[in-house]
């Protein structure tokens, strides 16, 4: 049992190694896109589905309470909270559209989604870029394995970060590390230096 737990650890700090050399410039770039989108009256929108809706919440909490210092709340809408929103766009059309309908509604043009599925194969996060780019929205995605259909979704200014692994708990994790690496920025372009 205890070689269990060790392995859990030491692979999940294998991924963030890679990760470290990997994904820093993906990360500047999509904290810039959201800085560009916050200081031009734009809003992110986020989604996912599990734990990647955990992590969809977690992010969208940091931005509209706070993440580590005193600062404005920013704007950001989870899309994977509002159960009757969710259930009945189920229930009437489709699962794969929960998120899509919500985007179709509430974005507008220089807004931002943050897509985050660890295959890059779940429908309603295909479904949720194709709405956003209808909407004149960038996207980040969040993705691990290949990327899936979403990296093949993607525009050119769009941003995939793409874990390199096959673990959907080491993705997550690293997916984790990577939003709290965006709080951190997007609070140091918007708000200076905490120091
Ligand atoms: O958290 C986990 C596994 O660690 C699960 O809840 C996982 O998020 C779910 O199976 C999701 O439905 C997976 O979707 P995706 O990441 O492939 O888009
Ligand atoms: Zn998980």
């Amino acid at each position: 049992m205890l070689d269990h737990i060790t392995n859990h650890f030491s692979d999940s700090i294998d991924a963030k190694i890679r990760a470290a050399e990997d994904l820093p410039p993906l990360i500047a770039q999509a904290a810039e896109l959201m800085v560009h989108s916050l200081v031009n009256e734009g809003k992110i929108l986020a989604c996912g589905n599990g734990g990647c809706a955990a992590a969809a919440q977690h992010f969208t909490s940091e931005l509209l309470n706070r993440f580590e210092r005193e600062r404005p709340s920013l704007p950001a809408i989870s899309l994977t909270a509002d159960t009757s929103t969710l259930t009945s766009i189920a229930n009437d059309y489709s699962y794969n559209e929960v998120f899509s309908k919500q985007i179709r509604a509430l974005g507008q043009p220089g807004d931002m989604l943050l897509a985050i599925s660890t295959s890059g194969h779940s429908p309603n996060i295909i479904q949720a870029i194709q709405a956003a780019h209808d909407r004149e929205m960038t996207v980040i995605a969040l993705t691990g394995m290949d990327g899936g259909n979403c990296a093949r979704l993607l525009h050119p200014e769009d941003v995939e970060i793409r874990v390199d692994n096959q673990v959907t708990a080491r993705i997550q994790e690293v997916h984790l590390l990577t939003l709290h690496c965006i709080c951190d920025l997007i609070d140091e372009f918007l708000f200076g230096n905490a120091e």
